[in-house]
Parts: C-alpha cells; structure tokens; sequence
C-alpha cells in the first residue's frame, strides 16, 4: 500500500467512507522537514540571509501511531505561513525545544520529540482514520485542520481555548504538519471544508484567517464595529489579506499599509480606498537602530488623517513589530486600540508611553484564535463572506523556494503547496456556488 492508492481512492468518485476505512496505510509517507542537527546551521548569520531552501528537506517519514481523539489525514494541499519560516530559520528560537518540552509530558506525547520536525499548520484532506473516542468524523470526510492543539485538562482554556496552559500551534510546536501527504491532528482540529473550494483554496485562509478574526473581530481582540477606522500593516499579506476583508465586510474603513503599487492595486480590488505605500512615501521611524523619529509619526498620522477626512485610527492591526510599533501606538486615536500578534520585525518594541496612557490606549496581545473562533472564520469562507487570497501554489518538493519567497517578502496573499493534489483545481464539490464568487477567489491569482 502507497500514498497513490490513497489518492486514487480519493479522486474515485463513487469511493466511501468503508472504502477508505478499509485502505491499508502505508508505512511511510513523504514530509518538508528540519533536522535537529542542522539547528546551527545558520549560527552568526542575519536573519535576511539565513536561507529556507538549504534547512527545509523532504523526507520519507514513518507513520505516527494514531492515538485516541486524533485524526490521521491524507493531505491534498497545505500552505506557507510564516511559522515555517520561523522554524526553517531557526528563529527566535529552535523549533525542537518545543517538541521536547512537550514530549516530556505524556506517554503520547512522546511521540513527537524526534530528530526531525514536520512543519505546516495548515492543510484540506480527507480524513483516513480516526482514534477511540473520534465519533464526528469518519474515514472519507473532505475537512481543513485549523492549528490549535491543546490539552483541556486544566480549567484555564475552559472558557477560551487558546488560554490552555498546554497550548501549542499544530505543526510548529508540535509535529506531524501539513506539508506533508498524511498528517496527525487531533480530531478537535478538523472542520468541513469549503465545498466551493479547490484544495489549495481551501488549505490557504486557516491560520492566517482564523487570526485576523481573532484580532480585529472577536470580542476577545479588538471587537471592530461599523465605522472604524482599521490601519493594516501588510493589507495584502498573508494576516492583512484577511484583516481587509474582515474590516470591509464588517462596515469598518481600513487604511491599508503596502509597500508596492501593485499590491495597493490587489487592496483597491478588493474593495479599500485608503492606501498608503509605506515604500513611495519614504517613513522612516528609526533614525538609526536605537533612535526613532517622532516628526516620522506624524506624517504617517497626517496622512492617515488626509485619507480619513481628519479622523484618527480607532483600531491598529499590528504585526511588523519593533519597526513600526511606535508609530502604531502615536496614530491610534484617544482610547483607541493597537492589537498584535507579532513582531516580525523584531520583538522588542519601543513606543513613547506617554501618548497611550495620556490618551487611554490599549495594546492587546492576540495569537491565533481558539475552537470556537476558528470555527467561525471558516465558517465565514465557506458561505462565500471571506475569499481565500491565494495568489500561487508550489509542488512538495518545492516547499523550500516557497518559504524563501515568503521570507523575502517576494509573495502576495498567501502561498499554497500541492501535497498529494497532483494539480491545482481538484476537489470543488460546489460548482454553482463557487460561479458566484470566482472573481474574488481568483484575486491574487498569478500577481
Ligand atoms: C499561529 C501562528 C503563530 C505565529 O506565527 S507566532 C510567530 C512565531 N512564534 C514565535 O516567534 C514565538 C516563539 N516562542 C518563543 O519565543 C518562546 O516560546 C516564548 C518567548 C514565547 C516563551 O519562552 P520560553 O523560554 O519557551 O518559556 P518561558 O515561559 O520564558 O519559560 C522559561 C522559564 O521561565 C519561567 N517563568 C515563566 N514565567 C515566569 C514568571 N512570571 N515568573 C518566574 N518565572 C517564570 C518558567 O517557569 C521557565 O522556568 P524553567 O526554565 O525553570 O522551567
Ligand atoms: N500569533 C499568531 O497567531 C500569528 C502570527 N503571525 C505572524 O505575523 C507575521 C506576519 O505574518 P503574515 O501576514 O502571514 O506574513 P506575510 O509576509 O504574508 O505578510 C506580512 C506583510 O507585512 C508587511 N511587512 C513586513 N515587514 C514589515 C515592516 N518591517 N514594516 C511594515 N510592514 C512590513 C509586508 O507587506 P508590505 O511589504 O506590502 O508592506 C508583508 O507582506 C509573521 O511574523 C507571523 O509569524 C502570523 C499568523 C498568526
């Protein structure tokens, strides 16, 4: 038994839930790893130069052993997110710290703490086998995974999951990702997938998605109302892609941050008027590495204040991080909100504290999104609310140039990786629907 009987199965159309039940896996399967003794492989480099493409393998893995609540699924596509790229670089911190600290928590978990990481927190695939315990999802059900791994058995993610003290993000603080043929999720993580979606569609929004709604829409963010004014760093990125679409089909007025102008044109076609390209108009909010410019801030505000007809931001969407975090802060009107969930940039941030106590502002921390919330995001794609912002896929193989690219800043929307799809377009289940929306679908297609 290969991974081919497993795709022929699922490109069979009359195959059913007993027919997959009854495949034989396969032994092993091919993963985009990193390798634990690579971990210095990039020691005294800077961050730019540390390269995705020499760190990201692809390998042939053993099949883990499928435990109870878990979910073994074969992986038509998954997508980049900037976890891989973080752990392809070695940055902040080795991803292997992680998968140790959580294989000395169980028996199980053990499972995890290997001499290779299997990246990806993202993917669409059809269920393959459940554990005991596994009873709402069944061999042959089509699903996305949303990344949230936790635990439960303390009561403080009780009301909010992401608050679990055994909270990881699948696929970077813990092993078996997508980018990969067959994944180990747990069966909390599965959720219908979008009928009016290929696979690569449908593998692209998950983390991204699920974060900005977390950030901007939840209660638990920044709760965004009609009308706000909504600045979004990268608004055509893999986070701000979303954040746009949050704030546009949320009644709010997003002032879109971009660094080109073509990617000022991928916001005016979704529907935003107010675009700043951070590149053309030239800010510059550090002097030198220690000194930021407040005069800097203020034109950044001024503009913001000339496209708004005056008013100020009431909700920062924040994730470059120390770069532009002070500007961040100065712009954000009186009692208004800066939310992050990063710091690409670098993650100690400086900001005059002046301007946010004086003016009762408030930083929130945001990090992915908890069950329910995740639930939500997609249930947003699957009605057709929120598109998908794939712009290009990439073959398994090839994982390496697509995190590369992403580090680069090179990409546009978010990135997808074909895993055991052998080509893009497969697996749309709901023609007529997706008819209705396929010009926003295929926005940041081929740009
Ligand atoms: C969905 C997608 C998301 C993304 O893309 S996010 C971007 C990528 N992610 C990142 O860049 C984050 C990567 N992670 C990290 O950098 C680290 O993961 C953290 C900084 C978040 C945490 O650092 P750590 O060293 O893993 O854990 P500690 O909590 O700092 O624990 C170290 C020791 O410090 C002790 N400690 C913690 N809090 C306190 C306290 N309040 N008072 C006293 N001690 C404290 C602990 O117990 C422990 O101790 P003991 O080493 O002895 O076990
Ligand atoms: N905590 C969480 O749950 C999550 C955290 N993240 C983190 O968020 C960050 C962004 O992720 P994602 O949106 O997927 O990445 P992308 O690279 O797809 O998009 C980020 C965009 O931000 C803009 N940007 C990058 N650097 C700077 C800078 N120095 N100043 C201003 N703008 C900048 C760029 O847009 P342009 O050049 O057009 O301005 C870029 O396209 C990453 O660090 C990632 O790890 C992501 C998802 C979840």
């Amino acid at each position: 038994m290969t991974v081919k009987d497993i795709l022929d199965a699922i490109q069979s159309n009359d195959s059913t839930s007993a027919d997959f039940a009854a495949l034989q896996l396969p032994e092993s399967y091919r993963a985009m790893t990193v390798h634990k003794d690579e971990t210095e492989m990039f020691a005294g480099m800077a961050t730019r130069e540390k390269d995705p493409r020499k760190s990201l393998h692809l390998d042939e893995v053993p099949l883990p052993e499928l435990g109870p609540g878990e979910a073994l699924v074969a992986v038509m596509a998954s997508s980049v997110n900037y976890n891989s790229v973080w752990t392809s670089i070695f940055e902040p911190l080795s991803t292997f710290g992680f998968l140790e600290r959580y294989g000395r928590t169980n028996e199980l978990a053990k499972r995890h703490d290997l001499p290779y990481h299997i990246i990806g927190s993202d993917l669409a695939g059809v269920v393959l086998r459940t554990g005991p315990g596994v009873n709402a999802w069944k061999p042959g059900d089509e699903v996305v995974a949303h990344c949230l791994s936790v635990e439960l058995e303390s009561s403080d993610g009780h009301n909010d999951t992401m608050l679990d003290p055994e909270q990881r993000i699948w696929g970077f603080e813990t092993n078996f990702g997508g980018l990969a043929e067959i994944a180990l999720v747990k069966s909390n993580q599965l959720m219908p997938k979008p009928g009016h979606l290929s696979w690569e569609e449908a593998a692209a929004p998950g983390l991204v998605n699920s974060t900005a709604y977390r950030q901007l829409v939840s209660r638990n963010g920044a709760g965004m109302k009609q009308g706000d004014n909504v600045l979004i760093w990268g608004a055509s990125g893999g986070l701000g892609s979303y954040a746009t679409q949050f704030a546009l089909a949320g009644g709010a007025n997003p002032i879109c941050v971009v660094s080109s102008d073509q990617k000022a044109d991928i916001c005016r076609s979704m529907g935003a008027e107010a675009i700043i390209d951070r590149n053309a108009e030239g800010y510059k909010f550090w002097k030198d590495e220690n000194t930021q410019d407040p005069k800097e801030w203020k034109r950044f505000g001024k503009r913001i204040r000339e496209l708004t007809g005056g008013e100020d931001i009431d909700i920062v969407f924040e994730h470059p991080g120390r770069e532009t975090f002070g500007a961040s802060v100065f712009v954000t009107r009186k009692g208004g909100t800066i939310t992050t969930c990063a710091s690409t940039s670098g993650y100690m941030h400086e900001y005059d504290n002046r301007y946010l106590w004086m003016s009762l502002k408030r930083i929130i921390g945001s990090h992915f999104a908890n069950y329910r919330e995740a639930w939500e995001a997609n249930r947003l794609i699957a009605k057709g609310k929120i598109h998908p912002t794939l712009s290009k896929t990439y073959s398994l193989e090839e994982t390496g140039q697509a995190a590369y690219d992403v580090h680069r800043n090179l990409h546009q929307g978010k990135v997808g990786v074909l895993c055991l799809a052998p080509e893009e377009g497969l697996g749309v289940r709901d023609e007529e629907m997706r008819a209705k929306h396929i010009d926003a679908i295929n926005r940041f297609r081929n740009i």
